[in-house]
């Protein structure tokens, strides 16, 4: 047993809180979730500074399910008591600090990470660890500890990344002679200079679903090629006939460069190093690739010139923002199916990507269609609200902000998200408009969601078929 931080929590959203508490990356997993009283248990933390903005008195709250923090002695997992590099990792630590006279304290246990990211041969650390002055000290000796407990070559420790027009990575390397990592994602070979690229495991979802896409025949554009994250899935998995990759960062050029030719793909590729509203080409895209958050509007104009006269598919990423938290806290609304068992409902609820098409709802996803919503008990003007609303319906009322009634965060979420996509929609016909002086019909085809990147914030992507219109 070992004592420490967990979410106590009624037993029926255990599963629910659990999953949440995982997407926070604050799921403490040396330690087991265990039964506190007949109806409560207890969801073992690592810490809960993510928590602070769920804080609602005595008393959190995260979609609906509320549970309070609570030091408990929980029995430790199975594989944390047998094989537990963090344990390994303190335990090290702790002798070495001994030896040199240099007194363990709590503050100094909270230095080491919880969590690192291996790539090979190195083990890149997150940011905060290790950073006491005490460690100073000793640190040469630290770092060398820490590769013998992990058995690698590498240390290199990680900050936030960065905010200049490049989006560096800021990765120090502390042990080894260079930063170049290798990773090997859905067949892909991708190589990069830790220290000076950024790698986004985050976007795996989107890297899917491109490489899912059929595009033979097709000349794709990615305006924000970086090392390749989307560039590469294009030309093995969709088949792109040709992709035009637009980077600045010299060296992401240069990881491009030889990711390409690590996948053997680089005869289908042109790397046009530079600012994409200068290097893109014109009227060449059957498909453009936008892949920059919070926002690639800068670059819009450009997208759509690299547009083919008969039109093409914009692929738009952004950070969408959902700011009323406090619907979502209370959410007196429940979301409800007629027919589907309690098993799919889940299922549906948490499916967390949406299908909408010209900015109604597409027909080949069930999901919105049979939507509808019942009050729950205290919502006062029940008699109001109808069994079943049709969500371009909702989307309208939305819109006039006439909205009477309290939706449950996963619906109000869609509709916000959808808000979003007619938005993004609109501005690119008037774009194109511009442009070319003659009308264009913009179609939402498709909203998926990336990751949540932040408490109410989600990283979204809008696919946009964009056609010049025969009338004019
Ligand atoms: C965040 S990375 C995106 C990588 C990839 N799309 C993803 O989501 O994993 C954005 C890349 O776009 C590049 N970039 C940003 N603005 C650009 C511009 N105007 N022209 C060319 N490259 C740009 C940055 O240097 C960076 O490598």
């Amino acid at each position: 047993m070992e004592s420490g931080l967990a979410a106590v929590v009624d037993k029926g959203f255990s599963q629910q809180l659990r999953k949440e508490v995982e997407r926070l990356q604050i799921r403490d997993s040396a330690r087991r979730l265990a039964p506190v009283s007949d109806s409560q248990i207890a969801i073992p933390l690592l810490n809960s500074g993510s928590l602070k903005c769920y804080k609602n008195g005595d008393f959190y709250n995260i979609e609906g399910i509320q549970f309070s923090l609570q030091t408990i002695l929980l029995p430790m997992a199975k594989a944390a008591s047998v094989h537990n590099p963090y344990r390994k990792l303190c335990d090290s630590m702790k002798d070495l600090m001994s030896r040199n006279n240099i007194c363990w304290t709590s503050e100094l246990a909270k230095d080491i990470p919880h969590r690192w990211e291996q790539h090979g041969d190195m083990i890149l650390l997150p940011g905060g660890s290790f950073s006491r002055q005490e460690w100073q000290h000793v640190a040469s000796v630290v770092y060398k500890k820490v590769c013998e407990v992990f058995g690698v070559k590498r240390l290199a420790k990680k900050s936030v990344i960065s905010d200049d027009k490049y989006r560096s990575s800021q990765v120090t390397l502390l042990i080894g002679e260079d930063g170049w990592v290798k990773h090997v994602d859905n067949g892909i070979i991708y190589t990069y200079d830790v220290t000076q690229c950024m790698f986004s495991v985050g976007n795996i979802t989107e890297k899917l679903r491109i490489a899912s896409l059929d595009c033979t025949g097709e000349t794709v554009v990615d305006m924000f090629a970086g090392i390749g994250y989307f560039t590469l899935p294009y030309l093995v998995h969709a088949h792109a006939s040709k992709v035009y990759a637009c980077e600045w960062n010299p060296h992401a050029v240069e990881a491009l460069k030889r990711n390409l030719m690590l996948n053997k793909v680089d005869t289908r590729c042109e790397v046009l190093e530079g600012d994409n509203q200068v290097v893109c080409p014109k009227g060449v895209a059957d498909r453009v690739n936008l892949g920059l958050i919070p926002s690639s509007e800068s670059s819009w104009p450009a997208a759509c010139s690299t547009l083919k006269s008969t039109g093409g598919i914009l692929h738009i990423h952004g950070n969408v923002t959902d700011n009323n938290k406090q619907d979502s806290a209370d959410g007196h609304m429940k979301l409800v199916e007629n027919t589907e068992c309690e098993l799919d409902k889940q299922r549906r609820i948490e499916h967390e990507s949406c299908h909408f098409s010209n900015c109604g709802f597409s027909s080949n996803v069930s999901d919105m269609h049979t939507l509808c919503f019942t009050p729950a008990e205290h919502v006062s003007d029940e008699q109001n609200i109808p069994d079943t609303v049709q969500p371009s319906a909702l989307l309208d009322q939305f819109e006039r902000g006439d909205f009477g009634l309290k939706l449950g965060m996963k619906v109000r979420h869609n509709l916000v998200w959808l808000k979003w996509a007619k938005n993004v929609c609109s501005q690119i016909e008037q774009i194109l408009f511009q442009q070319q002086n003659k009308q264009w019909i913009c179609t939402v085809l498709h909203v998926e969601h990336v990751k949540s990147y932040a408490p109410h914030i989600n990283h979204l992507v809008v696919d946009l078929q964009c056609r010049p219109s025969r009338k004019s």
